[in-house]
């Protein structure tokens, strides 16, 4: 079982780098013996740094050349955010492992505001989440929401440069990183639901790899996958892309699941919301259902403006 090398594919930033060392050290700590090597890599995501997630348009910018390179044998799995993995994968491919979920929170970031309450009218906030964007605006439509992209660290850069009062991150990341001293707020689902996934890392591998399947599995953590699959159940009724404004956050209580999740405006000028909950073992049934109620309730609407079919 372990005497071949397993190669990660993964991309640079300091936050992918991370998560592949965390799978690394993890998969050698369970299974002694086993060498795992990274294999990092520039993805499409990555080199278009100057237009919004949004305007570029694909779904999948930073997966498709891990794929690729899984697809071509030069790598065995790799390691994503679950926040940045499209719902479909390429023939040959399959997610089959999701670790135990970090903070799922969205972060207030500033230099001279604790929280997003205390930001004064007019006040700069960066980022260029549609989601985050349509949930401050609905809340503050007199604050200004201007792009930010760029890895977690060039983003901290832009806003210690002075061009914005704030920024939203994800907890996560910033957790991850060791930055945690950046977080002035960590702001609750109410005020910002999260996106679907996030805070969650999940392991993609070819799936007629019997071995590697097998020792991925010391790794995943079912409470997570339940509640990240609940969610991308509700994302996939919904043909969710970034280009959509999406907020999705499950939780477990006891044996049941409960699901919030909505869909808005960019502008915030409409956010159509519901909430849902049953046996876990519904979990997916669940996520598409509250899908359907959404959409009855005027999410369509506001998708197929969004994606040009009104
Ligand atoms: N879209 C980029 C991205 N993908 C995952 C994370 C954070 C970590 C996570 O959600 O697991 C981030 C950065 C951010 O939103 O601040």
């Amino acid at each position: 079982m372990t005497d071949k090398p397993i190669r990660i594919a993964t991309r640079k930033s300091p936050l992918a780098m991370w998560q592949a060392e965390f799978v690394k050290d993890a998969l050698e700590q369970a299974h002694p013996g086993l060498i795992v090597e990274l294999v990092p890599m520039v993805t499409k995501g990555d080199i278009i740094l100057d237009t919004p997630l949004a305007k570029v348009g694909g779904k999948g910018l930073f997966v498709k050349e891990l794929e690729v390179a899984m697809l071509e044998n030069r790598a065995d799995i790799a390691v994503h955010s679950m926040k940045d993995v499209p719902v479909e994968f390429p023939e040959g491919l399959g997610l089959v492992t999701i670790c135990e979920r970090e903070d799922p929170r969205d972060a207030f970031v500033s230099n001279s505001f604790n929280t997003i309450d205390e930001l004064p009218a007019g006040a700069v906030v960066g980022t260029s989440s549609l989601r985050r964007q349509c949930q401050l605006r609905a809340q503050r439509p007199d604050l200004v929401v201007k792009d930010l992209r760029g890895n977690v660290n060039t983003r901290l850069r832009k806003l210690d440069d002075g061009e914005y009062d704030a920024i939203i991150l994800a907890c996560a990341g910033l957790k991850r990183l060791k930055m945690d001293d950046r977080i002035r707020d960590a702001i609750a689902p109410e005020i910002s639901l999260p996106a679907v996934g996030q805070g969650a890392v999940g392991i993609e591998c070819r799936l007629d790899d019997a071995r590697v399947r097998t020792l991925l599995g010391a790794l995943n953590h079912q409470d997570t996958a339940t509640r990240v699959l609940c969610e991308r159940a509700m994302n996939n009724r919904l043909q969710g892309g970034c280009q959509v404004p999406i907020g999705s956050y499950s939780e477990l209580q006891g044996d049941e699941i409960w699901l919030r999740a909505l869909v808005g405006e960019p502008d915030g000028s409409k956010i159509v919301r519901g909430e849902i909950s049953g046996p876990v073992a519904d979990a997916e049934t669940l996520g598409t259902q509250l899908a359907e109620q959404l959409l009855d309730e005027g999410a369509k609407d506001i998708l197929d403006k969004l994606y040009g079919n009104a």
